[in-house]
C-alpha cells in the first residue's frame, strides 16, 4: 500500500482494522469532546471514510476491531484522586465542573459512551472497552491479536493525537506494524494536534496512509491480473 515514509505490505489474513473510539463523545455534538470545547464539527467527512474502510477490510477478510473508551457509571473503573487520569481526564474534569452531567460523559450505558449509529459493528466484529488512552492498557488486546496471528495494525477513529496515537505507540513497542489513515481520524484540539501525530507516526512509530489508497490496495489485490493475449 502507498504510504509515508514508504510503502507497507500487510497480508490481509495477519492484519486488524481498528477503528478508534467512534462513540457520539468523540464524534457528535453534544457529546464529551463538544461540551468540553473541543471542535467536533468536521467529523462527518471522518465518519463517512471510516465506514468505507471498515467495508473495504470486512470484504477482503480482515478483523475489525471496535474500541470504545469509559467507565462504569460511577466511574470507579477511572480511578480516584490517586489517579492523574481522575486530573488529567477532559470528562472527568467536565463533570466537576458541572455535576448535572455527572454520569452521563462516557458511562458505559449511555448515550455519549455509544459508538455513532453510522458506525456499528457487524457479527464477527470484536468491541473492546478500554479504561484509557491506550487500547493495550487494562485490556486483552494483545492476546486477542497474538492468538489471531495478527501482526498488523491499521488505525482509524479519534483522537488522532491521544487514543490512536496512544494505542498505536505501545503496540509499536510490542512488535505490531501500526499504520494510520490520516482522512479517517481527526484530532482533539487544533489543526497542529493533527499534524503532529502524523509527523511523529510517519517519523517515529509507524506508517501513514489514506482510505483511497487502503481500498484500492485491498480491490487490486482481490482482482486477478489479466493475462495477455
Ligand atoms: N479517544 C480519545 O482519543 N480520547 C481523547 C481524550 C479523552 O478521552 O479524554
Amino acid at each position: 500500500m502507498p504510504a509515508r515514509p514508504e510503502a507497507i505490505c500487510f497480508p490481509p489474513q495477519q492484519t486488524a482494522l481498528i477503528v478508534v473510539d467512534m462513540q457520539n463523545a468523540y464524534a457528535t455534538e453534544g457529546g464529551y469532546l463538544d461540551l468540553a470545547g473541543f471542535d467536533v464539527s468536521a467529523t462527518k467527512p471522518v465518519i463517512e471514510n471510516i465506514h468505507l474502510a471498515v467495508s473495504a477490510a470486512r470484504a477482503a477478510g480482515i478483523q475489525i476491531i471496535w474500541f470504545q473508551n469509559g467507565w462504569d457509571d460511577r466511574y470507579v473503573e477511572a480511578g480516584g484522586a490517586g489517579s492523574p487520569n481522575f486530573h488529567k481526564s477532559n470528562a472527568l474534569k467536565t463533570m466537576r465542573q458541572r455535576p448535572e452531567l455527572q454520569g452521563k460523559l462516557l458511562a458505559k450505558g449511555g448515550w455519549d459512551y455509544d459508538l455513532v449509529d453510522e458506525l456499528q459493528p457487524q457479527p464477527g466484529d470484536i468491541v473492546l472497552p478500554k479504561p484509557r488512552y491506550s487500547g493495550f492498557f487494562n485490556t486483552p488486546l494483545d492476546s486477542m491479536l497474538r492468538s489471531r496471528g495478527i501482526r498488523h495494525l491499521i488505525f482509524t477513529g479519534i483522537a488522532t493525537n491521544v487514543c490512536v496515537e496512544s494505542t498505536l505507540r505501545d503496540g509499536f513497542f510490542l512488535e505490531y506494524f501500526g499504520v494510520v489513515l490520516e482522512d479517517a481520524t481527526y484530532q482533539a484540539g487544533p489543526a497542529f494536534a493533527q499534524q503532529a501525530a502524523i509527523f511523529n507516526i510517519e517519523t517515529f512509530f509507524g506508517w501513514v496512509s489514506d482510505v483511497e489508497s487502503f481500498c484500492h490496495t485491498l480491490q487490486s489485490a482481490a482482482t486477478p491480473l489479466k493475462r495477455s493475449a
